[in-house]
């Protein structure tokens, strides 16, 4: 089969968009895994399937595979790249600067901003209310905090791993989020660090850790893990994503990293998020909303046979 393609990514977390507007495209995992392959195939942290919305008055839906095959209810970098997708293509005018994105985590509004030829350069996802009760995100550990609103979360538990103990704020963002903040980088033992004379969040060992706490039992549907850094004017933060591994960036874990943050007492409501390929700007307004602003780009498109 031939798969027309084009390759778009958000602060470097990168997708590669597939038609599938009749929806007749279904691909294994092995099939996902090798199409999202750096070496062998594309490259990607996943495939993003362009649907036709149940909703008439949504834009398109956006079908989300991780690169090891699995799916995932909502992908902050990706739906600003699927809005780039839809306004570029002109599936949506360029001049109504919104759209409205159907995911499997519920629908999201975009609005956006294009350059003189009418290309998206930017958008604003409003990404929702976060959900907080442990059934919901899911984890199987009980709430012990209460968020200004009255709802029951997981603050700062405390989970075991083979470096020590790390302490974990819960959050679902659609998508399933833990978050740890390395406070006390210096009490981590030199093993967790590609430079032991320079313990910082750039050396920690997020492969081994992340994928650790990824497939602790606590998240029967296993969870993004991010670790996160408070400075004066931004968080710095890396993930480790479920079903694909570090990425450079995930639109998601930055929003969960700032409720995170600002749940904890260590950040206000508005922030910047500054992770490896880029930078976040996250609003948690005082109606309970997300908003998460940041650029799209595409990378190149292309044709591909896929093998049986
Ligand atoms: N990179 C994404 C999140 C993609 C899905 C995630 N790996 C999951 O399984 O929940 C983002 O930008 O939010």
């Amino acid at each position: 089969m031939d798969l027309d393609f084009i390759k778009l990514h958000g602060a470097g977390n990168d997708f590669v968009f597939i038609e599938d507007f009749s929806r007749d495209i279904e691909l294994r995992s092995d099939q996902v895994a090798w199409l999202c392959d750096r070496h062998f195939g594309i490259g990607a942290d996943g495939i993003i399937l362009v649907r036709p919305p149940e909703n008439p008055s949504c834009a398109a839906y956006m079908h989300y595979i991780n690169s090891d095959g699995s799916l995932a209810e909502m992908c902050g970098n990706g739906v600003r790249c699927f809005a780039k997708f839809l306004v570029d293509r002109g599936y949506v005018s360029a001049e109504s600067g919104q759209l409205v994105a159907e995911t499997r985590a519920g629908e999201r509004r975009i609005s956006f901003e294009t350059d003189d030829f009418g290309k998206l350069t930017q958008a604003t996802v409003d990404m929702g209310i976060p959900e907080f009760s442990p059934s919901a995100i899911p984890i199987l550990l009980e709430a012990n905090a209460e968020t200004e609103s009255g709802a029951s979360y997981v603050r700062e538990a405390s989970l075991e791993s083979p470096w020590g103990w790390f302490s974990f704020t819960c959050v679902s963002m659609g998508n399933p989020h833990a978050v740890c903040f390395l406070d006390d980088m210096d009490g981590l033992p030199d093993e967790l660090f590609s430079d032991s004379r320079d313990k910082s969040l750039e050396t920690f060992d997020i492969e081994r850790a992340g994928a650790f706490f990824e497939a602790s039992p606590v998240f029967p549907e296993r969870a993004n893990i991010e670790f996160a850094v408070v400075g004066s004017h931004a968080l710095t933060m890396r993930v480790f994503e479920r079903g694909c591994g570090e990425t450079l960036a995930c639109g998601t874990g930055a929003c969960a990293t700032h409720v995170a943050a600002a749940l904890t007492g260590r950040a206000g409501r508005s922030n910047e998020l500054v992770l490896r390929g880029g930078t976040l700007s996250i609003e948690w307004r005082a109606d309970g909303h997300v908003l998460m602003t940041g650029p799209a780009r595409e990378s190149f498109s292309g044709t591909i046979h896929l093998p049986a």
